[in-house]
């Protein structure tokens, strides 16, 4: 099987991602209904399935043009849900869903032809080789010249990085092939939004890198991505924007860099005196103290952190390390929700 390129390093992965998200903010100043630099808009969204479970409650989203936006919650939050109700697969019980500025579901047939979607894995024949796969997908598309199929399929083969494995039976694939094959049956068309419902979920840590270094170059060619995931590292390695959802109700959005950004980071100290940097931590205000081997880690107290450095120091801890670490999303998640992020919906 051919190896799609490696990840991009850290620094050259930050810029690329504030680059998009510059672009994405550009295109979309307000993010108003209707609003050309929109592709993704609800208001009020919200499902009651027929048991009474409602899965999505009152859902705003706003779904900038070029932006890979992350939609993230734990298992059971309602994504799933959101995303069969933005393809029109199902119904909302109220509120209202555009996609590509027409409301959905009523516009699905005017909408889906631009939007690739790999929803909850790709349907495949196990028997078929990946590219027969792909031919019949193609042959289902009533508006795809049969005259330029084979050269569509062998395209679409090459963006995903599968040319090599093309001939085998899909059911000789691996979960990351797999994945990368409803990819290409997603990519036979050139689509203005991709919609993947946790694309990496299943996949071992190289599948992972593999799907997430494909999304980043889709995205790269302008393509909007939504995806969902419930891995709080995935959405901030590879997204622009995010959501966060949590039992069928939206907790905040943005961009990544600002979601995190408005949530204080974590107070650290290295040192080999664990306990007594705890214990000082502690008398200082310090919440939430954690130790891990050489470091103390604790949500910071509201005082000045050079008197909690000159305590540390008079009462005998050595100290070789003491600073707050940048934010990530999951401190903004536990920081909004009061709740760690691995909670059943
Ligand atoms: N067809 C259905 N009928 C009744 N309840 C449902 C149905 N589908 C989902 N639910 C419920 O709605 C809630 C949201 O589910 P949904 O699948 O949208 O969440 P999710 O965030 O996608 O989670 P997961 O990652 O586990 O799929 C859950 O409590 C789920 O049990």
């Amino acid at each position: 099987m051919e190896e799609l390129p490696a990840a991009e390093g850290d620094e050259a992965d930050q810029t690329d991602r504030a680059d998009r998200a510059d672009r994405a903010a550009q295109v979309a100043p307000a993010g108003q209904v209707g609003d050309v630099g929109t592709v993704i808009v609800t208001r009020a969204l919200t499902k009651r399935y027929r048991g009474g479970q409602l899965a999505v409650d009152g859902l705003d989203l706003t779904v900038p043009a070029g932006s890979v936006f992350g939609f993230l919650g734990p298992n059971g939050s309602g994504k799933t849900t959101t995303i069969r109700m933005l393809m029109g697969l199902i119904e909302p019980t109220s509120g209202t869903a555009r996609v590509l500025g027409q409301p959905m579901p009523r516009a699905a047939r005017a909408v889906l032809p631009h939007v690739g979607a790999l929803i909850e894995g790709p349907a495949l024949y196990g028997f078929l080789s990946g590219r027969d796969n792909l031919i019949r997908y193609d042959a289902a598309d009533p508006t795809a010249d049969p005259r330029t199929r084979r050269t569509r399929v062998a395209a679409a083969l090459d963006r995903v990085g599968l040319t090599a494995a093309a001939s085998k039976k899909a059911k000789a694939y691996s979960l990351g092939m797999k994945q990368r094959l409803g990819l290409a049956a997603a990519l036979l068309q050139p689509r203005r939004l991709l919609v993947l419902d946790e694309p990496t979920n299943g996949l071992d840590p190289q599948g992972m890198r593999e799907i997430r270094a494909l999304i980043r170059e889709l995205a790269s060619d302008g393509t909007t991505v939504f995806l969902s995931s419930h891995l709080l590292d995935e959405i901030e390695q590879v997204c622009t924007h995010a959501a966060v959802m949590a039992q069928g109700r939206l907790i905040t959005q943005g961009a990544v860099a600002e979601l995190a950004a408005g949530t204080r980071g974590r107070l650290f100290v290295a040192t080999p005196d664990t306990g007594d940097a705890a214990r000082v931590l502690k008398e200082q205000g310090a919440g939430d103290v954690v130790i891990t081997e050489d470091r103390v880690t604790a949500e910071p107290p509201d005082r000045d952190l050079a008197d909690v450095n000159a305590a540390l120091v008079t009462a005998g801890v050595r100290v070789r390390g003491f600073g707050v670490e940048r934010a990530s999303l999951e401190d903004a998640f536990v920081a909004l929700t009061g709740e760690g992020f691995d909670v059943a919906g």
